[in-house]
């Protein structure tokens, strides 16, 4: 087991005290749990009060393509190394500040994120995030699935936009808790065809008192073909 950092359990804490009706984040463990078949390697993960009652959407499924799988190997392997963390993620943001229900009722979760709303495996977005704090960047490794179509064949360009905001969104949470998108400003450089993996890569740029600028770009799996890049300026609320 391993102690997060002080800064990262404060934002945490606030983001929990933003969702009122979500009692205190009481403890934030990681735990080395055994390795799914495919990894070569342990799975360093992050987990929640009670985050094993819900299923991780972050895992690697059926679904996942080579691509996708061996973007996933390397983040987990220098997740081996410290330098990143899986971040784990659920389908509501209610599981992932899991109340502390004194009579273990379970929460009733009655909304779904956006990013994890479809049942089906592969139709819509598969991802998962990785944390660099010493770095204050986040990766998101996707898979855009067929309905996520804009133009013939073509992710839309708010589906991007939806995953930049997710990607830069957790690394303003982890950097600075409680924010709200305030801009979001993005060029499209090249469209990404339908069932493609690509990484989007975020980082902080700069914080001036309540607002935090991040940077984001996506590129395809090689890293050679620039997709999208965006700037993203939070404010903590
Ligand atoms: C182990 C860790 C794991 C963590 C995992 C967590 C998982 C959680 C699960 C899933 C998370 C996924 C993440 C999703 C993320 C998505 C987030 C969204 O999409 S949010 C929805 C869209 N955004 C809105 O609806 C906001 C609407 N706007 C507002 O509410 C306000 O305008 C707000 C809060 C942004 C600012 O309002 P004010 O009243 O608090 O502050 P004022 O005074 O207006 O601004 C403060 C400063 O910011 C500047 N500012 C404000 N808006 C600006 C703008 N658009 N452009 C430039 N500057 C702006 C102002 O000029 C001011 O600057 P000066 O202090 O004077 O220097």
């Amino acid at each position: 087991m391993f102690k997060f950092s002080v800064r990262l359990i404060k934002g945490l804490m606030q983001v929990t005290a933003w969702l009122q009706e979500q009692p205190v984040l009481t403890n934030l463990l990681y735990r080395i749990s055994g390795p799914a078949s495919y990894l070569p390697s342990r799975d360093l993960t992050v987990t929640w009060p009670r985050a094993e009652e819900h299923k991780d959407f972050s895992l690697p499924n059926s679904s996942w393509s080579q691509s996708m799988r061996n973007l996933y190997n390397k983040y987990m392997e220098l997740s081996q190394q410290g330098s990143w963390i899986r971040l784990p993620s659920y389908n509501a943001t209610v599981t992932h500040f899991t109340e502390q229900c004194p009579n273990s009722a379970k929460p009733q979760v009655t909304t779904r994120l956006f990013t994890r709303n479809l049942d089906v495996e592969g139709l819509g977005f598969e991802y998962v995030v990785f944390y660099n704090q010493a770095e204050q960047r986040t990766v998101c490794i996707f898979q855009a699935g067929p309905y996520l179509e804009g133009s013939h064949g073509l992710i839309h360009g708010g589906a991007i936009a939806t995953i930049i905001d997710s990607t830069a969104g957790i690394c303003a949470i982890c950097t600075a808790g409680k924010v709200m998108t305030a801009n979001l400003n993005i060029n499209y450089r090249s469209p990404i065809v339908l069932g493609s993996t690509a990484e989007v890569q975020c980082r902080v740029d700069k914080i001036e008192d309540r607002k935090i600028f991040l940077s984001a770009e996506i590129r395809n799996v090689d890293g050679q073909v620039l997709h999208t890049e965006a700037t993203i300026l939070f404010v903590q609320v």
